[in-house]
């Protein structure tokens, strides 16, 4: 693994080899452990996630190992990434999940301290910790990484005004021309939590950077890769301009890939270009209406109806499948088994009664996603190959000032022949349509934010949508 590395990933490796090696040092000698910051940069398929897989390993082989202190429970190096897809590509958790971030739904920004036994829990499990990686950064918004400082301060029982993360060192990785967080100012900026306008901006003032360049991903054509970098930072040369033209294509046209992803800038087309294909589908239609419940702290009574939330947390008001439906999960059900935020697949089979749906059968795209679910499940000789979704129940704010919890309980999936820009950030796709009718107006940088296309890609722009 680490001989096909080229220089600039072999810089970053050596880099956290000596910060290993002098960690080892101040180990043996009962000193605190030195802290490293750093970014590494560069655009999709330059080799990062490589990169972290070797660092995490080298990070155990060295440091718990070397060290004399190897406890195989103790956690001295954790991989994760803001979404439950990222973490489930580097084999990661979320960060949400890693640092007990969870937890019901949120009003505001200020950062939250998490009560006693949960705080001993994660001290059991993380109070040794000496490197975190976040991947996929960018997503990432500047008040999350002020959370996640606090947090670590929180873990490791910080009280120095002057430390920074708990003393852990913090590998954070990904591309900062994607598009920024949703809700939430780029990570590089002033958060917005009142105490910590009082540090100023953690990025600015603590993060070194690093880049990768090569790209190694679309190394057999790298004409193609060269174009997809120079979109990135809205340079596109002429000829770029006349072969992104070359990919234009009618709606009429015979090889128009309807059945492939379509991505457009506003949720409302999404909504219009789903519906329409879930028209064309002759299975029976289901309109499955979330379980909303809400127990009146006076009664006890328990009142069950529909509500109207701000933010539903990928559990919908109605969701609407049929046999044959494209799907995207919209929670993250079980990261280690990628049933997590954004899995595509398809609908199979709805198992229902006359009055409810109770699973919803879905075969995944990815062959590694759901694998732990279809060996438990009990469909698996009459639908081989799917995934048994069940409904979900999450925490979520109603009422006329949202301050009233309710308990809402509806299947985490959508309707995904087509998407927003946003959910196929971070995406390794073959082929999607961008539709660049005058009201998506994408930017060059949205456009190169739906990267990963590998050499094959077919990346079709539909002339007139
Ligand atoms: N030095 C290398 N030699 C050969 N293959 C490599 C090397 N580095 C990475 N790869 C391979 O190139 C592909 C892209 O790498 P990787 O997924 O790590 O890129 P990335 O920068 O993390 O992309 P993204 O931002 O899309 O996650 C992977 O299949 C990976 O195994």
């Amino acid at each position: 693994m680490m001989r096909s590395l080229n220089a600039a990933q072999m810089e970053v490796v050596r880099v956290h080899r000596k910060w290993c090696k002098d960690s080892i040092y101040a180990l043996q000698h009962d000193q605190p452990v030195p802290q490293y910051t750093l970014f590494l940069s560069g655009p999709g398929g330059v080799g990062k996630s490589h990169v972290i897989k070797i660092i995490h390993h080298e990070t155990i082989r060295l440091l718990q190992r070397l060290s004399g202190h190897y406890d195989p429970d103790e956690l001295s190096v954790l991989i994760t990434a803001f979404t439950g897809t990222a973490a489930f590509n580097i084999n990661g958790m979320t960060l949400h999940s890693a640092l007990g971030f969870g937890g019901g739904p949120k009003k505001s920004n200020e950062y939250k301290p998490v009560g006693s036994e949960k705080l001993h829990n994660l001290r059991l499990r993380l109070g040794k910790l000496k490197l975190l990686i976040i991947d996929e950064c960018s997503m990432l918004g500047s008040d999350h990484l002020y959370h996640t400082h606090r947090r670590l301060e929180d873990i490791c029982g910080t009280c120095d005004p002057d430390s920074r993360f708990g003393g852990v060192s913090i590998l954070a990785v990904g591309d900062l021309f994607q598009l920024q967080p949703v809700g939430q100012r780029h990570v590089f900026d002033l958060p917005t939590d009142s105490y910590a306008k009082l540090h100023g901006s953690l990025w600015e003032e603590n993060f070194t950077m690093m880049e990768l360049t090569e790209c190694v991903r679309q190394r057999e054509d790298q004409d193609f890769a060269q174009l997809l970098l120079r979109m990135r930072t809205a340079e596109c040369t002429e000829d770029d301009i006349t072969v992104l033209k070359s990919r234009i294509i009618s709606k009429t046209d015979p090889h128009y890939p309807s059945e492939v992803l379509h991505v457009f800038k506003t949720n409302r087309e999404v909504d219009d270009h789903n519906k329409d294909h879930l028209q064309k589908l002759s299975t029976q239609h289901f309109h499955i209406q979330a379980i909303d419940t809400k127990k009146d702290i006076y009664t006890g009574l328990v009142d069950v109806g529909s509500y109207k939330t701000s933010n539903d947390r990928g559990l919908k008001e109605t969701v609407s499948l049929a046999v044959g439906a494209r799907v995207m999960v919209t929670v993250n059900i079980d990261v280690s088994d990628g049933l997590v935020n954004g899995a595509l697949g398809k609908v199979v089979g709805i198992d229902n009664t006359q009055n409810d749906v109770h699973t919803v059968l879905v075969t995944f795209d990815s062959d590694r996603v759901g694998r732990q679910a279809m060996a438990d499940s009990q469909y698996k000789d009459s639908y081989p190959g799917a995934v048994p979704i069940k409904r979900q129940t999450l925490p979520i704010l109603t009422g006329s000032k949202q301050s009233v919890q309710a308990q809402r309980a509806q299947f985490p999936l959508t309707l995904a022949w087509g998407c927003t820009i946003h959910r196929v950030q971070g995406k390794t796709l073959d082929r999607i349509v961008v539709s660049m009718d005058d009201k998506s107006n994408f930017s060059d940088r949205s456009l190169s934010c739906c990267h990963e296309p590998r050499h094959d890609l077919d990346w079709s722009v539909p002339s007139r949508y």
